[in-house]
Formats: structure tokens, C-alpha cells, sequence
């Protein structure tokens, strides 16, 4: 038994199909006419390009716009004025082949890339080592490996899978993956959770152990890959399979069932979501809503600050694809972990207690209006809420308010058409705030709890940094008492009050916020019927109770103890 990272849930027993990789061999010698080889280059250039896109378009519809996304990312690399400009330098300086320049080249950004500590950038480091060996084999003239010649549904066992293997994975034929490299976070392991296909990946040696053919079992659940197993073995998995597949099925009949606890208590169980792609994907695994549209994302990933009207239809198509259901935006959260290397803001010691979020908005005024505006004027066309992040005084609030009166104003103005009564709302993520949610309550239409945030400054403790992440505590009896005060302050109000943050997807959690009293759970997309599954089996006058006696603990370590045995006990009463 070999142990990785589970990277997509679920069970697949077949013969492998194992991935070889094709040992390249570069020309070394100086080329005597480099013209040649900047022709062969662009020409591979231009190959790259036609076949780049008909992998997209295949993408498209196998996976959808947002899965086929990264293969936009591709041809980004391919169009790289830095990128291609030092492949001819190098042709042209160093007199080399065109493969080997580019191979070169390829290696030199790669490491760059791989080097930042941003997830992001490091994705884009596997972006760039997949477009470059493309241009290589082009190059070379060896056809790449290809998964398209698989005859029988099998395991796919390789080093690595590029996005570009899994663009072309057959779904009837590929029963599962493993990879020797990558993470939870890696292309293929979120290409292999959309596809629904069981994957482990990270699994270090496994390419070289394994012969054509054999029976591989792929836990994708627990991260376990066997080689060759027993009888016994292949019948546990068997059943496990079995069992794993009736669950799922049972989850998918509660796609379009309301959200109500044992006792006929309705909460509304929302998504997270960080591009409008993601919206098609949220409803299907039964979201009610959005509880948090990420817009910095929009803000990502490109040169310059994206215009109000790529923002508008982004929010639109959001808000069409769930009609009168709510959609809930959150302005431009930049800033801490997230940067736009375009607006240049300069470093600081702190960043998360920096210039950012709605701090860095109210000091920009012409940059958030241009959000607001698209916000506005999306609001036309469904259920579109607004808030704002990071929040930590009543002014910040009312400031945002005056240049939103002013949009109104402007777009009134123009004839524009906006719901004049879209909800405003504030993320309660800064001690402070949660401290004054009273007078919050006052001014805003709605608070959403940002646990992620309010952990850390709560505790003090940076969500980033793993040597005080012990003290990153969502179950400690200080954060509990500030969110029941959040809630309390927000229903003497008459407001409602939810939480994005990923504590209202954690089962353990779930119990306790439904105690108290928290109206709307917002979460990533396949935490929503486990959650609405969970929710069935609860009560909320029981979890009154518990929430209550879990104030009074001293310690998280003891909340999470008397939460566990809580629901062991109910369980079996
Ligand atoms: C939802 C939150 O915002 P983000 O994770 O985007 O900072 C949060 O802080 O809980
Ligand atoms: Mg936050």
C-alpha cells in the first residue's frame, strides 16, 4: 500500500496504464545559420498555437469555460513578448538550436517561477513547463505521449499529468490517476475533481514500479494507491466503491432541496466563488446562492486593471445564472496574501495589517467606483447584494457609502438602470468590527462572517505562517463569543447575519453556528449537500444548548472534545 494526497474523491480497480516519458535528446552543436532556427521557432510557435486551441475548445466542452480557461493562460505564454524574445536572443547570441534554446529558456523561467511563494505563480510555472515541452517535442519532431490511444478503461499512472494530458482524458476510459508529483492544488488534481475521477497524486516513485497491466487500486478518498492487490483486498475496495457511489448518488437527490434541520429550521446554504465560471458549477452542487464572489480574482492574472465593462458582465452572468436567488459581491479585497504587481503598491512589514481591501478602495476613489458602478448596474438583472471587506470602522463604512451614493447618483444621471434597493453589506473579518457590530448594524444591510480573517487577528496568529499555526484556532471560545455577538447584533437589528469564511463548512462547525442562530452558510461548492445532508439530521433547539454550554469552555481543544461527543451521543440516541 502506497500513501499520496487524495486529490479527487473516490475508488477506481483496473489495469494501469502506465505514462513513459520520452527521453529527449537536444542538439548541442552551434548552428551555423541561427535565421533557420528563428524560423523553425516561430513556425513551432505558430503549431503550438493551432493545437493550444483546439485542446481549449475541446476543454470547453468536456470541462466547461472555466476548466478551459487554463489553456487561455497557454496561449498567453505562447504570445510572451519577455518569453519568446529570449528564445531569439539566445538563438541568435549562442548560435543554438531552436529545442535547445527553447528548452533552455523554458528551464530558466520555470525556476523563476517556481521560486515566488505565491500558489498562484507557481501554477504558472507548470503553465509555462507544459507550453515549452509542447514546443519541444513540436520541435523535435517526436509526437507527445498522448492518452488519446488508450484502448480499455484503465488507471493512468504517470510522473506528472500536464493539464494538456488531462484536457484529452476520456472519461469512459480513464478510471482514475495517479501522479508522481503535484498537490490538492495542482491543475490536474482540480481538472481530476471536475471530471469526477478518482485521483492520488504525489505519490513520489510510483511510475517506475509499476508494469503495463497490472491492477492498481486508487483511494482517492484516503490518498491510498495498491499495486497488485489481494483478493481480500480488491473485494474490501469493491465494497467500498459500492458504498462510496451510493452516497454520492444519495447526496445528488439533494441538489434542489431546501436547506432545514430536524426540527423545520430553514438556513440558506450559499457558494464561494472566485471567477464567474465557477457560478454554473456552484448550482449544480445545490448552492442557493452566492455568499461570496471574490472579485479580486477578476483583478488577477492580467497586466492592467480589468475595465467596468468586463466587470458587468462578469457580475451579470452571476447574477442571471442565479435569477432571484442571492448573489452576494464583495468588492476588491487586494492586498496581504493577494497582490496586483500592476498598481505597484509598495511593500510593507505588515502587509496583512496593511494598506488593502477597502482601505486601499476609499484611497483610490476612481479605481472603486469603477467596481461599483458595474456592480450597480449588474444589479439589474437578479438578486445582486454588495459588501464590503475589512471593515474596521463605522467611518470606512460610511465613506464607501457616500462614493456608492454618488455612483447611484451618476448612474441615475445617465438613465443607467440599477435596483435602487440592493442590499449593502459589510464582512465582519476585523476584531474591532465584530466588537462594534451594534452600531454596525446600524448602517449596514447585512453582515458576513470572514473567519479566515477574523482568526488571525483575533488570535494574532498569521494565516500563512505554519510555526504559529497551533494557535489558528476557529474553535476557540474568544472567536465563538465574537461571532454569537455579531449574530445577536445583526437580529436586533432585524439583519441577517452569514459567514464566507471556511469555517461554515466544516462539519464540526456547522453544529454549533446553527446554535447560534446563523441564517447563512457560505462555502466551497462540494461542501454544500454534505452540509444540507448534515443540516437534515440536527436540531436547532439541541444546538441552542450546545452552543451555549461551548461559550463557557476555556479552551478550543475543549470545545472541539465536547462538540465531537455531542454529536457521537445524538447520533445514537
Ligand atoms: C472569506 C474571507 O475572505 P478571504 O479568505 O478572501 O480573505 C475571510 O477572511 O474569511
Ligand atoms: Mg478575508
Amino acid at each position: 500500500m502506497r500513501t499520496g494526497i487524495a486529490a479527487s474523491p473516490g475508488i477506481a480497480i483496473g489495469p494501469a496504464w502506465v505514462v513513459q516519458e520520452v527521453e529527449l535528446d537536444f542538439p548541442t552543436e552551434k548552428v551555423d545559420n541561427p535565421e533557420e532556427q528563428l524560423n523553425r521557432f516561430r513556425g513551432a510557435v505558430d503549431k503550438a498555437k493551432t493545437q493550444v486551441d483546439a485542446l481549449r475548445e475541446k476543454a470547453k466542452q468536456t470541462m466547461g469555460e472555466d476548466k478551459a480557461a487554463i489553456f487561455e493562460a497557454h496561449l498567453m505564454v505562447l504570445d510572451d513578448p519577455e518569453l519568446l524574445g529570449s528564445v531569439e536572443q539566445k538563438i541568435k547570441e549562442e548560435r543554438l538550436d531552436a529545442a535547445k534554446a527553447v528548452h533552455d529558456v523554458i528551464e530558466q523561467f520555470v525556476a523563476m517561477f517556481e521560486q515566488m511563494d505565491m500558489e498562484y505563480m507557481r501554477e504558472r510555472a507548470a503553465d509555462i513547463r507544459d507550453v515549452g515541452s509542447r514546443l519541444v517535442h513540436i520541435l523535435l519532431g517526436v509526437e507527445p505521449r498522448s492518452l488519446a490511444e488508450m484502448d480499455d478503461p484503465s488507471v493512468v499512472v504517470a510522473h506528472d499529468l500536464t493539464p494538456s494530458d488531462t484536457a484529452q482524458m476520456d472519461k469512459s476510459k480513464v478510471l482514475g490517476f495517479t501522479t508522481n508529483i503535484g498537490g490538492r492544488t495542482s491543475h490536474s488534481a482540480i481538472m481530476a475533481r471536475t471530471l469526477e475521477i478518482p485521483a492520488v497524486v504525489g505519490l513520489k516513485t510510483l511510475v517506475s514500479e509499476i508494469q503495463q497491466g497490472e491492477t492498481v487500486i486508487v483511494d482517492g478518498i484516503e490518498g491510498k494507491v495498491i499495486v497488485n492487490p489481494t483478493e481480500a483486498e480488491l473485494d474490501d475496495y469493491r465494497k467500498r466503491q459500492e458504498r462510496y457511489e451510493a452516497e454520492k448518488k444519495a447526496l445528488k437527490r439533494l441538489v434542489s432541496e431546501p436547506s432545514v434541520t430536524a426540527d423545520h429550521a430553514r438556513v440558506e446554504l450559499a457558494a464561494n466563488i472566485g471567477s464567474p465560471h465557477d457560478a454554473q458549477l456552484a448550482k449544480e452542487n445545490g448552492a442557493e446562492g452566492i455568499g461570496l464572489f471574490r472579485t479580486e480574482f477578476l483583478y488577477m492574472d492580467r497586466t492592467d486593471l480589468p475595465t467596468e465593462e468586463e466587470q458587468f458582465e462578469a457580475y451579470k452572468h452571476v447574477a442571471e445564472t442565479f435569477g432571484e436567488h442571492p448573489v452576494v459581491i464583495r468588492t476588491l479585497d487586494i492586498g496581504g496574501d493577494k497582490e496586483l504587481p500592476y498598481l505597484d503598491l509598495p511593500d510593507e512589514l505588515n502587509p496583512f495589517l496593511g494598506y488593502r481591501a477597502i482601505r486601499m478602495c476609499l484611497d483610490r476613489p476612481e479605481l472603486f467606483k469603477t467596481q461599483l458602478r458595474a456592480v450597480l448596474r449588474a444589479s439589474a438583472f437578479g438578486n445582486i447584494k454588495m459588501m464590503y471587506p475589512m471593515v474596521a470602522t463605522l467611518e470606512e463604512l460610511r465613506a464607501a457609502n457616500r462614493l456608492l451614493d454618488e455612483t447611484r447618483a451618476e448612474l441615475r444621471e445617465k438613465g443607467a438602470d440599477f435596483n435602487e434597493n440592493m442590499e449593502v453589506g459589510i464582512m465582519i473579518e476585523v476584531p474591532a468590527a465584530a466588537v462594534m457590530a451594534d452600531a454596525l448594524a446600524e448602517e449596514a444591510d447585512f453582515f458576513s462572517i470572514g473567519t479566515n480573517d477574523l482568526i488571525q487577528y483575533t488570535m494574532a496568529a498569521d494565516r500563512m505562517n505554519e510555526r504559529v499555526s497551533h494557535l489558528y484556532q476557529p474553535f476557540h471560545p474568544a472567536l465563538l463569543r465574537l461571532i454569537k455577538h455579531v449574530i445577536d447584533a445583526a437580529h436586533a437589528k432585524g439583519k441577517w447575519a452569514g459567514m464566507c469564511g471556511e469555517m461554515a463548512g466544516d462539519p464540526l462547525a456547522i453544529p454549533l453556528l446553527l446554535g447560534l442562530g446563523l441564517d447563512e452558510f457560505s462555502m466551497s461548492a462540494i461542501s454544500i449537500l454534505p452540509a444540507r445532508k448534515q443540516l437534515k439530521q440536527l436540531k436547532q433547539s439541541e444546538m441552542k444548548r450546545l452552543a451555549e454550554r461551548a461559550l463557557e469552555l476555556g479552551t478550543a481543544e475543549d470545545v472541539r472534545a465536547y462538540v465531537e461527543n455531542e454529536l457521537k451521543t445524538l447520533q445514537h440516541s
